[in-house]
């Protein structure tokens, strides 16, 4: 290993109670709101297909220019209460929100810029709100917030020059009084996802990513931090130049899983994906016909994958300028909801389970308890099961329904019956499993 000043703080999984809050929430929301809710993915009369939270950019709209939507800020409909009650129906343990994206508008007043909602007809601390309401609801609040920030005139996506250094360090400057701000206005804060961390910038400064993970964890004890804050003494990300994980968690799966199957090895640390509704669409589009849109199936496929794998899943949601949300998104809570309230307990306070993946669905695990989630019903009507060694099956009970019929085939290996009614959508069974070490091994494996 080389020696390094700025690599990862710790070695293997945090253990402490934070850690295990942030671990066994499992399920949480993202809220990606700002300015770009506005126009909604279109600009003088036309329509892009990007991601809307992107329009300054597929627009080439400069900041000044962008930064006038301030003056159409007013959320009339906004009811924190409301978004408060919507994700704990939904069963989401924490909310993730946008504190500022890449246009650099702050959802707080903050004092060290003038590109805030004070500043707008709307005036109220909006993140204020949303904080208490969902912390009220028993949600906890993570905070997005974005490093690159287009609005800002000391911002630099490379470092070329003398002019260069003293403008980029009056910028992280600028950062770490922004993020103080945010630390010491909202003390119930649980954890700090940075993006806008890609350019060579930040790369280059990669004692600066250190010095915030150590700064917050100072001033909130107990506080998570992302992977993909950190850049390492040679610019590395995520994991360092030993290949050590940095922040607590990684962060890398946006709008993507690894295989359960053939790519196991995030299993051996924490780990949060976030994923979009639309194929990629963060920031409220006027249009989600352009693009495909995930059924409530295929997010909680992605939900179940995620805890399958020992992860957590963060849905997107983007409100609508109005304050209020969409009506597919409220009907994905809604469908999300419903299904966690009977099946909530094979998520939260799950992991991964270590048994091979069959083709009926996915596995988790808390302690002694197994759990199969099955989204494929088999011709066969019977669910296989391949124990590991020394573990053998005792019991099998569908979820808020009856015990389900388990025949040994082989050795470590089980048909677990299909339950006689059909509910028509995915179901869960929990397997009550013993230590088999001992028992007589009535099976030959073949001569060959
Ligand atoms: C969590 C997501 N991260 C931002 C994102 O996609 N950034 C990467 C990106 C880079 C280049 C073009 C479009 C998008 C999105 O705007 C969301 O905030």
């Amino acid at each position: 290993e080389i020696s390094l000043k700025y690599g990862a703080e710790r070695l293997g999984k945090r253990q402490d109670a934070d850690m295990k809050r942030f671990r066994d929430n499992r399920l949480g929301a993202f809220i990606h709101w700002g300015l770009y809710a506005i126009p909604g993915g279109e600009w003088n009369g036309e329509m892009y297909g990007g991601a809307a939270e992107w329009l300054k950019a597929w627009a080439k709209v400069p900041a000044d220019e962008w930064l006038k939507l301030m003056e159409q800020w007013n959320p009339t409909r906004f009811n924190p209460k409301a978004w408060a009650k919507m994700a704990k129906k939904m069963g989401v343990k924490y909310v993730k929100i946008t504190t500022k994206h890449h246009e650099g508008f702050c959802l707080w007043p903050s004092k060290y810029t003038q590109y805030t909602v004070a500043q707008t007809p709307y005036k109220k601390d909006i993140l204020g709100e949303m904080v208490k309401a969902y912390n009220d609801e028993g949600i906890d609040v993570h905070f997005y917030f974005s490093v690159l920030d287009w609005s800002h005139p000391d911002y630099r996506y490379d470092i070329k020059s003398e002019e260069d250094e003293i403008a980029f360090a009056r910028f992280l400057e600028f950062t770490d009084n922004q993020l103080k701000e945010l630390a010491t206005r909202y003390p119930t804060v649980k954890d700090f996802w940075f993006d806008g961390t890609w350019d060579a910038s930040i790369k280059k400064n990669g004692w600066w990513t250190a010095h915030v993970e150590q700064m917050l964890k100072e001033m909130l004890p107990g506080v998570t931090v992302n992977s993909r804050l950190r850049a390492d003494d040679y610019g590395k990300r995520h994991f360092d130049s030993n290949g050590h994980l940095m922040g607590d968690y990684e962060s890398a799966y946006e709008r993507r899983l690894s295989d359960p199957v053939k790519d196991l090895k995030v299993t051996r640390w924490d780990w949060e994906a976030c994923m979009t509704v639309p194929e990629n669409q963060w920031g409220y589009h006027k249009d989600w016909s352009l693009s495909y849109v995930k059924t409530p199936l295929e997010v909680l496929e992605r939900i179940v994958h995620a805890v399958s794998m020992g992860g957590n899943m963060v849905v997107n949601f983007g409100p609508q300028p109005d304050g209020d949300f969409r009506s597919e998104e409220k009907e994905l809570a809604d469908a999300v909801g419903r299904w966690m309230s009977v099946n909530g307990e094979c998520i939260y306070g799950c992991d991964y389970a270590g048994w091979d993946k069959q083709a009926w669905g996915y596995y988790t695990r808390k302690g002694k308890e197994v759990y199969m989630v099955v989204f494929n019903s088999p011709y066969s009507r019977h669910l296989v099961v391949k124990t590991p060694k020394d573990v053998k099956i005792t019991k099998a009970v569908v979820l808020n329904g009856k015990e389900v019929g388990v025949k040994e085939t082989a050795r470590n290996e089980y048909n677990v019956d299909m339950p006689a009614k059909d509910s028509g959508a995915p179901f869960v069974i929990k397997l009550q499993i013993e230590d088999n070490t001992n028992a007589a091994d009535k099976y030959r494996e073949a001569l060959t």
